[in-house]
């Protein structure tokens, strides 16, 4: 392919200039096929955390690992090629300290070719954002519901029903993207919550479960294409493929029992 048709994959920089422009397009992905369906229409694919619920069968995000990361990782970049790729640092890989979590960034970057890396915290994680950032690592932030905390926080719970935690909210956000964070993913917070931070950082908020009034929005596709089980409020199921996959099985059982599978079609002569 010529330099002058290669298509080059979205950069944070580009993702930084959309805030308050039309709303960035984000979903999650772990595979390879997923990632090439969702590639030709997001601008950003995250490989999130969630893949140790959503596709190994964990209770919670605390069990995953940087090695699960970076095997989904090169999978997602591998089935794409537009789309800026980031993914998750999973639980315990960075928050001892900003080596720690330069050292486990640097090795998803290098070893996946992702674009950035995101990670969960407010203003205590701000030190942390600023020694990747000005070391070459594009960082994504994450506030307000913060899966990996659940345990001190008590469970997944919407943040900021109580307008007393605001200030702290939004205190986050701005340290968070006064570190160098390109762009912030917020998390189940209420409406004039997600609005306050939105107009008050300088960078893009990505939403999710935090209303229409962020930069963008980010779904897990399992979860929008009807293939997880009970979902939240937040989440619409833009299909319902479980249901579809779940007919299709049945089906495939009854002709296998019934002699029916394999056909005329479907053998070698
Ligand atoms: N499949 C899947 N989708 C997700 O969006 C997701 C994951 N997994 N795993 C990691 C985190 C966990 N997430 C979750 C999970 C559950 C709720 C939930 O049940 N929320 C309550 C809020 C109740 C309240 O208002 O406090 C709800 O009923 O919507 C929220 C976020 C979001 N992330
Ligand atoms: C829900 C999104 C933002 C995430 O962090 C994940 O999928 O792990
Ligand atoms: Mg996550």
């Amino acid at each position: 392919m010529s330099v002058e048709t290669r298509v080059k994959r979205v950069t944070a920089l580009q993702i930084a200039e959309r805030k308050g422009g039309t709303p960035i397009v984000a979903l999650t992905a772990y595979t390879a096929p997923l990632a090439a369906l969702v590639d030709a229409h997001a601008d950003l694919i995250l490989v999130g955390d969630s893949l140790g619920m959503v596709i190994h069968g964990l209770p919670s995000t605390i069990g995953v690992t940087v090695e699960m990361m970076i095997l989904h990782g090169q999978a997602v970049v591998r089935g794409s090629g537009r789309a800026m790729v980031v993914v998750d640092m999973p639980f315990g890989s960075y928050e001892e300290s900003p080596e720690q979590a330069f050292r486990n960034a640097a090795r998803v970057m290098g070893e996946t070719g992702c674009g950035a890396v995101k990670l969960e915290g407010g203003s205590r994680m701000a030190p942390t954002i600023r020694f990747l950032t000005e070391r070459g690592i594009p960082v994504m932030g994450h506030v307000g519901l913060t899966p990996q905390t659940t345990h001190t926080m008590g469970g997944f719970k919407t943040q900021g029903r109580d307008a007393e935690s605001w200030p702290r909210h939004v205190q986050d956000a701005v340290d968070v993207a006064g570190a160098g964070a390109f762009a912030i993913v917020v998390e189940g917070v209420v409406e004039p919550l997600a609005d306050r931070i939105t107009e008050t950082v300088a960078v893009p908020t990505i939403g999710i479960g935090a209303s229409a009034r962020c930069d963008g929005q980010i779904l897990v596709l399992d979860d929008m294409l009807g293939l997880t089980g009970r979902v939240p409020r937040f989440v619409r199921r833009f299909a319902d493929l479980g249901a579809q996959a779940d007919r299709a099985i049945a089906d495939y059982a009854a002709a296998v029992r019934e002699r029916r599978f394999p056909g005329e079609d479907n053998v070698y002569r």
